[in-house]
């Protein structure tokens, strides 16, 4: 398999020709940017945790998938499906198999009491995180932006030393608030903010986080179908579930859009669109989604957790097969 070097940061050099990534940091300080893989939480068949699946996922993220960013505990993970001490458990597994092997670790902290956040954030700190992201709370929804951002402060402010990244699931968290307002000012509120995770499908409000958003923050895109898009505004990463097994392929979206080649980046975003299409089919979720990941990696990771019901094997099985069909090479992995 081809090795490429290069990932984001060739993205701002269209113009300038190459510049090493070490070049790129100094100038950038944009501390996560690439692929980020949400990741599934391993559960045995009795739905507990299985935390002897994390090593071996670690190495199959990095090894198979070129993919070297990690956001755990998320929706993907089902985070908030996990008690606090399950999290605080996975958390400090995936920081431990981690080192060495990824470059960053971040832990998703939101919770709806504001202090199991706290408690979460400050224990991400203790066991080596390289951040923390939160969602808006979706009980008692904020209903100003000003609301929002307090309640970030102080989460944010249990982990002083850890880079904050604001995550922005509205679907999910049935919040309206714009992402791009909660942003605004949050730098001088929280400094540790360093960026936003938009799981949306909102571009101008995107675009308007770019727009106003500090040059060392990362814009993080999460509607893993629609990156390209988002790409052409200005995101410098994506987090999303589907880098768990499409990350070799949007490595080399990534670079056809480096190298300005559109065309190529627009076959292979419409590639995984075919992907999703036919997934949804079937009702894609987090529970389809998890059984899929362990039909495509041999990885066990096991049921998803009440609310969600398991899917039935053989439609993970059939989407296992289309993706065989459309994929039937690995993509490229970064060194
Ligand atoms: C709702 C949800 O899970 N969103 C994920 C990230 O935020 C995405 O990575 C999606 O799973 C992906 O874009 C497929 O729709
Ligand atoms: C997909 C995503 O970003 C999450 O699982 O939180």
């Amino acid at each position: 398999m081809k090795r490429i070097t290069s990932n984001f940061d060739t993205m701002s050099t269209l113009q300038t020709g190459p510049v090493s990534p070490t070049e790129m940091a100094s100038r950038l300080p944009v501390k996560l940017t690439g692929l980020v893989a949400a990741t599934f939480t391993p559960l045995t068949s009795e739905g507990e945790l299985d935390l002897s699946v994390i090593g071996p996922y670690v190495d199959y993220l990095t090894k198979r998938q070129g993919v070297r960013n990690i956001f755990v505990n998320g929706t993907t993970g089902e985070g908030m499906s996990l008690s606090v001490e399950e999290r605080k458990r996975t958390a400090e597994e995936w920081c431990l198999r981690a080192r060495g092997k990824m470059d960053n670790v971040i832990v998703h902290v939101g919770c709806l009491s504001i202090k199991d956040s706290k408690d979460l954030a400050h224990h991400a700190e203790t066991v080596g995180a390289d951040g923390i992201g939160v969602i808006s709370p979706s009980f008692f929804k904020p209903k100003t932006a000003d609301a929002l951002r307090s309640y970030l402060k102080e989460v944010a402010s249990a982990a002083p030393t850890l880079p904050f990244y604001y995550y922005h699931i509205p679907a999910l968290t049935g919040s309206n608030l714009l992402a791009s307002d909660v942003c605004k000012g949050l730098g001088a509120l929280i400094p540790t903010f360093s960026g936003v995770k938009f799981s949306g499908t909102d571009l101008m409000d995107f675009g308007q986080c770019v727009r106003h958003g500090q040059a060392d923050q990362a814009l993080l895109y999460g509607v893993d179908e629609q990156l390209l898009a988002a790409l052409a505004f200005g995101a410098n990463g994506a987090v999303g579930s589907l880098y768990n097994y499409l990350g070799s392929h949007f490595n080399k979206l990534l670079m056809a859009f480096a190298q300005g080649d559109l065309v190529g980046a627009r076959a292979l975003q419409f590639s995984v669109q075919d992907l999703l299409a036919f997934a949804s089919k079937y009702g894609f979720d987090v529970a389809l989604n998890k059984q899929l990941m362990s039909d495509l990696s041999g990885l066990s990771l096991g049921p998803p957790r009440l609310p969600l019901v398991p899917c039935r094997p053989e439609m993970a099985a059939a989407v296992a097969q289309k993706y065989h069909q459309i994929f039937p090479e690995p993509g490229e992995l970064l060194e």
